[in-house]
């Protein structure tokens, strides 16, 4: 494999928005580095690229997966997928810097102000959607979106629109029949279809912008499949499951976390077809 990549500027993974976020207080966290970490690990020969909105932060990145994989081939390219200019900018350097993308990792996703429910809390606590309920947080978070510089919903473009022009742009290093390659999305349990609806689909009404998103993410990615299957592009969607990131930080404190963390992982850990 490593032949051919230097024979030809052929990226191995394309791996999206990995900064690594110092918080709390256990160092870097984020299921796009630790991701990167784990590939590294696997095959430390793949060719990795890191797609970030903030540079210094994709420098630390960049060090610190360096450190544990010292051969490791590591580039970045700034992209705010939250900003169309910076898309097309990005990927225009991409375009020029490589020939064939094998995988592309879209990860780059934000909910902003997020609320919790007590009152809805208390009543899935009672009912018979409370193992759902804790897996899923069905019912249980809302947001407060804003309005980017293109004028789009913030969680919307963010998570959504701004990679679906970025596989748009990199159709060229996508789509190869010889060499198929493969898209992931980073979808979530919370994804829910009473959240999104096709005339509003990005979510300007309502108060549930994420689980919205994440639900126009798995629409999006059976549509990309009928589009792009017979042109050599796979789409396919993961939900990493519950993990402690600034993502879930910014829901809940970190001590919070730690007192609840026990029920957490009983209740997502119970046996299929037990009576809760
Ligand atoms: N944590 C969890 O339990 C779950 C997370 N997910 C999903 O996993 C993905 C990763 O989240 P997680 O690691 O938890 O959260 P983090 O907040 O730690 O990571 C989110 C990443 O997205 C990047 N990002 C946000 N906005 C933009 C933007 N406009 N342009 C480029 N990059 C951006 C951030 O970059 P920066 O460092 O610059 O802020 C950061 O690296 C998200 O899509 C999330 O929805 C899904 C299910 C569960
Ligand atoms: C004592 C209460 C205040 C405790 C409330 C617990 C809730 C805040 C959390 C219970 C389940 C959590 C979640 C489940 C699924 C996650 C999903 C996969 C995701 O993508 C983002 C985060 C989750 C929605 C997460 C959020 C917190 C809970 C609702």
């Amino acid at each position: 494999m490593s032949s051919k990549v230097q024979a030809v500027p052929y990226l191995r993974t394309l791996y999206l928005q990995t900064t690594p976020s110092y918080k709390r207080t256990s160092g870097y966290c984020g299921i796009g580095l630790a991701l990167c970490e784990r590939l590294l690990s696997q095959n430390d020969q793949i060719r990795l690229c890191l797609a970030c909105r903030n540079m210094q932060r994709a420098v630390s990145a960049r060090s610190a997966l360096l450190s544990s994989h010292p051969s490791a081939d590591i580039s970045i390219v700034q992209i705010d997928v939250g900003s169309i200019k910076s898309v097309l900018q990005g990927t225009k350097i991409l375009k020029e810097r490589y020939k064939q993308i094998d995988y592309l990792y879209l990860n780059a996703g934000v909910m902003p102000n997020p609320q919790i429910s007590i009152k809805a809390f208390v009543k899935g606590l009672f009912s018979r959607k409370v193992l759902s309920m804790f897996a899923t947080g069905e019912g249980l978070l809302t947001q407060k979106d804003s309005v980017t510089k293109d004028g789009l919903q913030k969680v919307f473009e963010t998570n959504v629109f701004g990679h679906f022009i970025l596989i748009k742009e990199l159709e060229p290093l996508l789509c190869n029949l010889d060499n198929p390659s493969q898209v992931i999305w980073t979808s979530s349990s919370n994804a829910r279809r009473s959240a999104f609806s096709l005339s509003d689909y990005q979510h300007k009404e309502g108060q549930e912008s994420y689980s919205s998103s994440k639900y126009a993410t798995d629409l999006l990615s059976v549509a990309l499949n009928r589009h792009y299957n017979t042109k050599g592009l796979f789409s396919s969607v993961v939900c990493p499951g519950l993990v402690m990131t600034n993502l879930t930080y910014g829901i809940l404190p970190s001590f919070f976390w730690t007192l609840i963390m026990p029920v957490m992982w009983l209740v997502n850990n119970l046996p299929k077809g037990s009576p809760i």
